[in-house]
């Protein structure tokens, strides 16, 4: 678990991380969104003691993570992966990092298989490309077998095959009980792979809440597809009762804001056949641009009672 409570960091005249309340919850892997500049790099280095906030705390496994007589244990993190040694093997960056970590070298092989690195381990880090330095980044932060992983932007440089295995192993991760924090700007991916989702913009809390709750919460745009032989018909009966609806190019109509069982429920009165009754809702992609966008008003949570809620 990580709290994160009233978490503030000041450059100068930057507020990069302004009053953040939020907590990372074992069991889910929890996105971490937020434009460029938002603060969630500097969020991340504060939870794990490689920042001092300006204000506030935050909290790794009910400590700061700087006083842990074991962090590698409690939390493993990936958050550049460009910082390794270009003149070691792979193999020996982790067996240095386990040696002066307390933890057994015969591990090194076992993170070595699990992120799939194989025989590129044994090459000097300076031939590898970002993606085998992603998998080297992600073997380091697994090394310890901690509770707790804070992912920056994993699926940076990383092929198809790459982006489905992080998919895949941060989904083990929560599986297994593991509090997974994840950082990426792909949407779809974040999509597929988050149960949770905490926004910033300009450093300050936008939403925390499920994944289901912020796409298809309160709030959300939802709309339904329908294809019927009698277009018009149907369209007179959805006006009639206020709804609004609009005629797509291919033929559907689109109702705003309604379910398909009302939809279906009034095409039944209206004695009009279906022939297709598909709800759509927004993408997070699009929540997510609206939720940050330039004409967002941002309104500040810091109460942990309004975790659960997406301010829009
Ligand atoms: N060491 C520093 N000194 C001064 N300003 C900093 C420092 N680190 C970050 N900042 C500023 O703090 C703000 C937040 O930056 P941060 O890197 O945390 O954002 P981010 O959400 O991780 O962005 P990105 O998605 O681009 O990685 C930015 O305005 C950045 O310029």
């Amino acid at each position: 678990m990580i709290e994160v409570r009233g978490l503030t960091k000041q450059y100068g005249a930057v507020r990069a991380v302004d009053d953040l309340t939020f907590d990372v919850e074992p069991g889910k892997v929890t996105g971490f969104l937020g434009p460029n500049g938002a603060g969630k790099s500097t969020t991340m280095r504060m939870i794990l003691g490689l920042d001092r906030p300006t204000a506030g705390r935050a909290l790794v496994g009910g400590r700061p993570f700087a006083r842990l007589a074991e962090p590698l244990h409690v939390a493993g993190a990936l958050l550049d992966a460009q910082t390794v040694h270009p003149g070691r093997s792979g193999r020996d960056h982790l067996r240095v990092a386990a040696r002066t970590h307390g933890i057994p070298v015969r591990r090194v092989d076992e993170v070595i298989d699990s992120v799939g690195l194989g025989p590129a381990a044994r090459r000097r880090v300076r031939g590898y490309s970002l993606g085998m330095k992603q998998r080297l980044g992600i073997a380091t932060a697994l090394l310890g077998d901690p509770a707790v992983l804070l992912f920056d932007e994993p699926m940076n440089g990383l092929d198809l095959d790459g982006v489905r295995w992080i998919r895949r192993l941060v989904r083990d991760l929560a599986d297994e009980g593991r509090t997974v924090l994840l950082s990426s700007h792909l949407m779809s991916e974040m999509e597929q792979t988050a149960d949770h989702l905490v926004i910033i913009g300009a450093g300050r809390l936008i939403a925390d809440a499920s994944m289901q709750e912020v796409v298809r919460g309160e709030g959300a745009r939802r709309q339904v597809r329908v294809r019927t032989p009698s277009l018009d018909q149907l369209a007179g009966a959805l006006l009639r009762l206020g709804l609004r609806v609009h005629p797509t190019d291919d033929g559907d109509l689109l109702v705003e804001g309604a379910t398909a069982e009302t939809v279906g429920d009034v095409a039944l009165e209206a004695g009009v056949a279906v022939h297709r009754l598909t709800e759509e809702h927004d993408s997070l992609e699009q929540v997510y641009l609206d939720l940050t966008g330039d004409s967002v008003q941002y309104r500040v949570s810091s109460a942990p009672a309004l975790a659960g809620q997406v301010r829009r």
